[in-house]
């Protein structure tokens, strides 16, 4: 259990979060929506120990009770933006996350590379950043935090950028790497069809505060007709944050 303890985030004299507390298990995705603006990328650029200047946090991070430093080893992290070394190949981007934990460049590009057709990313092995789509520069970041296999995973929209169906295919692939190698998700989405269908709790960041509504339904039964009174919630909830 991956757990953040009173996290408070200002930037600019502003208060943005406010004493946020919140559990990621080990097993599932935790999604975190909110308005934009109201602090979920610097929720998750805290713990992955990243925080710009501009933004000052005070909280815990603990895993399994344990207080952890942020930007620990047991988080893997996908931000917002692909960041995607530009004089790198895809192949060599995919891999830098295990080449940064001491995986040999061998070991490292035979871990990512059956992932390039599963990903639609077949045949960009030796192209480099500029020549993929923004889609593809996604998913290829996607890649290379999956691929680390670290017990917490922090996604920031890491589906944003991709076609219905392609989103739909890497939504699934999320789930099913998820289920058979268990590890903890913390998903960052604007999309409440996506959280519903994904998370098994749901965390809305409202008037600076985090409320966590669990989402008890198995995946297979979660269809836009089942899902739509736990979508109405989410955008009461939102819109508290937002009046007209
Ligand atoms: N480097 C920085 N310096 C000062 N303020 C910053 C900095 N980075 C972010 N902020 C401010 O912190 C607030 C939260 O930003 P953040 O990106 O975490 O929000 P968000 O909820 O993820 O937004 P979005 O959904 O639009 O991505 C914003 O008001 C933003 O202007």
């Amino acid at each position: 259990m991956l757990e953040i303890r009173g996290l408070t985030l200002r930037a600019g004299g502003r208060v943005l979060l406010q004493d946020l507390s919140l559990q990621v298990p080990g097993q599932g995705i935790t999604a975190l929506l909110g308005a934009s603006g109201c602090g979920k990328s610097s929720v998750l650029k805290w713990l992955a120990g990243i925080l710009p200047e501009g933004v000052q946090a005070e909280g815990e991070v603990l895993v399994d009770g344990q207080p952890r430093p942020t930007g620990d080893r047991l988080l893997a992290y996908q931000p917002q933006n692909d960041a995607l070394f530009p004089w790198l190949t895809i192949a060599e981007n995919a891999a830098l996350g295990l080449r940064m934990a001491g995986v040999s460049a061998k070991l490292a590009t035979a871990r990512v590379l059956p992932l390039f057709a599963p990903f639609g990313l077949a045949g960009t092995e030796g192209l480099y950043p500029e020549d993929l789509s923004g889609g593809m520069r996604q998913r290829a970041a996607f890649l290379r935090t999956m691929v680390q296999e670290r017990p917490f995973v922090l996604l920031d929209e890491p589906f944003s950028a991709l076609d219905a169906v392609t989103r739909l295919k890497m939504q699934t692939w999320l789930l099913a790497r998820l289920s058979a190698t268990p590890r903890g998700g913390l998903l960052v989405t604007h999309d409440l069809q996506e959280a519903a269908a994904l998370a098994d709790r749901i965390c809305v960041i409202t008037a600076g505060h985090g409320v966590t509504l669990p989402v008890d339904m198995p995946h297979s039964e979660r269809t836009e007709a089942a899902m739509a009174p736990l979508r109405e919630t989410l955008k009461s909830l939102l819109l508290e944050e937002c009046p007209p």
